[in-house]
């Protein structure tokens, strides 16, 4: 049962979440399960796709391997979920990922599986569920999920180019498709606890995250999947071409917050003494 939204919400919708087996995309094909939507999750690995199948409790949660970066797989398993369904209501683009070294270290091969993965990636699943569903269907949602900060963060050079262009092209096709009546929009995640965060990166960064967010914490990956639900809900119909960040606040400040050198003793940021007017200084009255 969802925290937030009310029972039956998505009743009779069908979505699409790529890489559902784990992380935020798991728990938010559990949320779009739970609100009644029929959910279909793709990954390349079988066990943890199943595993998330298996946590829907009305067993609304179906498994099939993809990979997303391959276009006869696409093409697969969109035609079989249409095959299944007949439509498409919902694609979360959610797989993707990076690994973080000094971009001088990134070679060819490295850059272009980063790119391949997170543009390419989201551009083939996003054509085939547009031109094989939701064009002839007439409507549909397509949400990605990107990265905050915007202006990039050192040691994810590829990602953060890849995400650019994933933003850029939920805006254009927001554009040339609101004439099929699709909305896209991209959701710009923060940091997020989850396994592979608190596991692929380095240990200092992953302890200092939460200090440099204002709100001084990592995000909850529901905090992700409350937003995809509300945007596939009759309350995201007028939203589309918006890049949503999802953050904590990160995008619009990027160092510690407090900043270490503009804190008092207790951690408080600074703040000049408020300067009285004496009463001698109170400008006459105009006229
Ligand atoms: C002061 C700095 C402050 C910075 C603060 C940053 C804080 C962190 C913010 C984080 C925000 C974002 C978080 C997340 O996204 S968490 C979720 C991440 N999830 C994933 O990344 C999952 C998906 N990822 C992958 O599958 C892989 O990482 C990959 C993208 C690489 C794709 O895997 P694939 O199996 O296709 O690729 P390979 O492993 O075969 O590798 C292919 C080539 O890529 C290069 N490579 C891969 N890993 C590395 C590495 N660790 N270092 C350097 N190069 C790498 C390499 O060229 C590989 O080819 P070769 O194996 O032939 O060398
Ligand atoms: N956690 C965070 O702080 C943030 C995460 N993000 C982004 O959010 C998304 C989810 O992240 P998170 O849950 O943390 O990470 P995970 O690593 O848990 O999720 C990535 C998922 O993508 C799948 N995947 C990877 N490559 C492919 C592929 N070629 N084809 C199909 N599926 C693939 C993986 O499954 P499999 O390996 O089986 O294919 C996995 O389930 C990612 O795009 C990530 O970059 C963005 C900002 C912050």
């Amino acid at each position: 049962m969802s925290q937030v939204f009310r029972e039956g919400l998505l009743d009779g919708q069908v979505c699409i979440v790529t890489g559902g087996g784990s992380g935020l995309g798991r728990v938010t094909a559990l949320e779009l399960a739970s609100l009644g939507a029929q959910v279909i999750v793709c990954g390349r690995r079988e066990e943890p796709l199943q595993e998330t199948a298996a946590l829907a409790p009305a067993g609304n949660v179906r498994a099939a391997t993809c990979d997303i970066r391959e276009e006869d797989q696409v093409d697969a398993f969109v035609d079989g979920v249409v095959a299944e369904h007949g439509r498409i209501d919902l694609l979360v683009n959610n797989a993707g990922g990076q690994f973080m070294v000094p971009a001088e270290s990134i070679t060819p091969k490295g850059f272009r599986t980063v790119i391949r993965l997170n543009v390419e990636g989201t551009w083939l699943m996003t054509h085939a569920v547009a031109t094989k569903a939701m064009i002839p269907q007439r409507g549909g949602k397509i949400l990605s999920v990107t990265l905050t900060p915007h202006n990039g963060l050192p040691g994810m050079v590829h990602s953060c180019a890849a995400r650019a262009a994933v933003d850029n092209m939920m805006k254009v096709l927001a554009v040339e498709w609101a004439r099929f009546d699709i909305k896209l929009n991209a959701i710009a995640a923060g940091m997020f606890g989850t396994d592979t965060f608190l596991t692929k990166y380095p240990k200092p960064i992953v302890d200092g995250a939460a200090a440099t967010v204002p709100l001084q914490r990592l995000g909850r990956p529901e905090e992700i999947a409350w937003l995809v639900a509300h945007l596939a809900s009759p309350a995201g119909d007028y939203t589309t071409g918006s890049v949503i960040d999802v953050d904590g606040g990160r995008n619009n400040y990027l160092g510690t917050w407090p900043p270490g050198h503009e804190s008092d003793d207790a951690g408080n940021p600074l703040a000049e003494a408020r300067r009285h007017l004496r009463t001698d200084e109170v400008p006459p009255r105009a006229g």
